[in-house]
């Protein structure tokens, strides 16, 4: 049945940062590695905001988040990955022999000595904003990613959402725009940090919710805002409505596969292990007790994860790589940069 596969060590599934940096880290512990990512480009959620400045991953100055993915797409590549983009893994069964077969939506089949799990929230889908005909404004001026900050240049911009997302976005248009942030709870999500920059430099309601919309029939010109407890209701002028109600990804297939869930999310221990022998996981996706629901903390899960597949394999092998000034597989390419080893 997978005799005509071609076998990797490592089969990664989702191209996101936690998968981008995995498949570095398994170019260093020398393992044949692909990576399966649904969309057609690496990047995961950071595509979701090429533009705004990511300031919280070690050693990096505030870069955007496209740079972010250019450097990790360039990393990821150094020991020349097999990258197959554009499919969505869909099934997951062990073969005879032990190895794993995974099947993608086009039907194509991989075969892989382990896998790891790195789907984030699964594909995600923006929670739409539950007003009805909402969606005719989507072509025009209701957003759910802001994908260029200029196009909000001194407009009045209303966000909908109290998440860390709806926080980073109101803090990124604040020195641009005229930013109202429409939260239904008093509480923010997000580094306390970011929450007491914006407050302190967009107009804030709370506890209120969006809800009506009114147009000239192609585009919002303002919004109704409802108090939450006294009903009370007030109108603002916009010319642009920003909607940040989190994202929703459908995580069931993992169940299907046999895999346990905690709180929604896949169940892993301190080694990135799931329930299934030979299967890890790592980023978003995870939850365990020291997670760190942050790019930096993808990176982490994804080094135990593959630590964890490499002595899977070899159970002789060193428990972790060494440095990387240590690791053989360094020494041409630092010839090439012109560095002396
Ligand atoms: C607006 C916003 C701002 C943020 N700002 C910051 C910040 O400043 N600093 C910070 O540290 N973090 C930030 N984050 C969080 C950060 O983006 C995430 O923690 C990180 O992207 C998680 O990486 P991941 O690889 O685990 O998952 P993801 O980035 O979600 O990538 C998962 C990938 O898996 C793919 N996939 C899913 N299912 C399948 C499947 N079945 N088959 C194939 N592919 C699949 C998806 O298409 C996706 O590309 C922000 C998040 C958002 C939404």
């Amino acid at each position: 049945m997978s005799n005509d596969l071609e076998l990797f060590d490592v089969t990664i599934i989702g191209g996101g940062p936690a998968g981008m940096y995995t498949a570095f880290y398994s170019g260093m512990r020398d393992l044949k590695t692909k990576v399966i990512e649904f969309n057609p480009r690496l990047g995961g959620k950071i595509l979701l905001y090429p533009e705004k400045m990511i300031w919280d991953v070690g050693g990096l100055t505030p870069t955007m988040g496209e740079n972010l993915v250019a450097q990790l797409e360039q990393q990821t590549k150094t020991f020349e990955p097999t990258i197959v983009l554009g499919q969505q893994v869909v099934d997951l069964e062990r073969a005879e022999n032990g190895h794993i077969i995974l099947t993608a939506n086009t039907g194509e089949r991989h075969l892989t000595k382990t896998v790891i799990l790195a789907m984030g929230h699964g594909i995600p889908k923006m929670a739409k904003l539950e007003i009805e005909g909402a969606d005719r404004y989507e072509v025009t001026n209701l957003h759910y990613t802001v994908q260029e900050l200029e196009i909000f240049r001194g407009k009045k911009v209303v966000i909908s959402g109290g998440g860390n997302s709806a926080v980073d976005w109101a803090n990124e248009l604040a020195p641009i725009a005229d930013v109202t942030v429409v939260h239904r709870r008093d509480l923010f999500g997000g580094h306390e940090k970011n929450v007491e920059r914006m407050k302190a430099s967009v107009d804030v309601r709370t506890p209120f919710a969006l809800s009506e919309l009114h147009g000239n029939g192609s585009s919002i010109e303002e919004v109704t805002i409802t108090e939450m407890e006294s009903g009370k209701q007030e109108r603002l002028k916009v010319d642009a409505v920003i909607v940040n109600h989190g994202m929703r990804g459908d995580l069931s297939p993992l169940m299907k596969w046999g895999l346990e869930l905690q709180d929604g999310l896949l169940a892993v221990n301190e080694k990135m292990e799931t329930n299934i022998p030979g299967v890890f996981g790592a980023g978003d996706l995870v939850t365990h007790a020291s997670k760190v629901r942050l790019i930096a903390g993808t990176f982490v899960d994804g080094v135990n994860a593959l630590n964890s597949a490499k002595l899977y394999i070899d159970p002789e092998a060193e428990k972790v790589a060494y440095v990387s000034s240590h690791n053989e597989r360094f020494k041409e390419k630092n010839k090439k940069l012109g560095v002396e080893v």
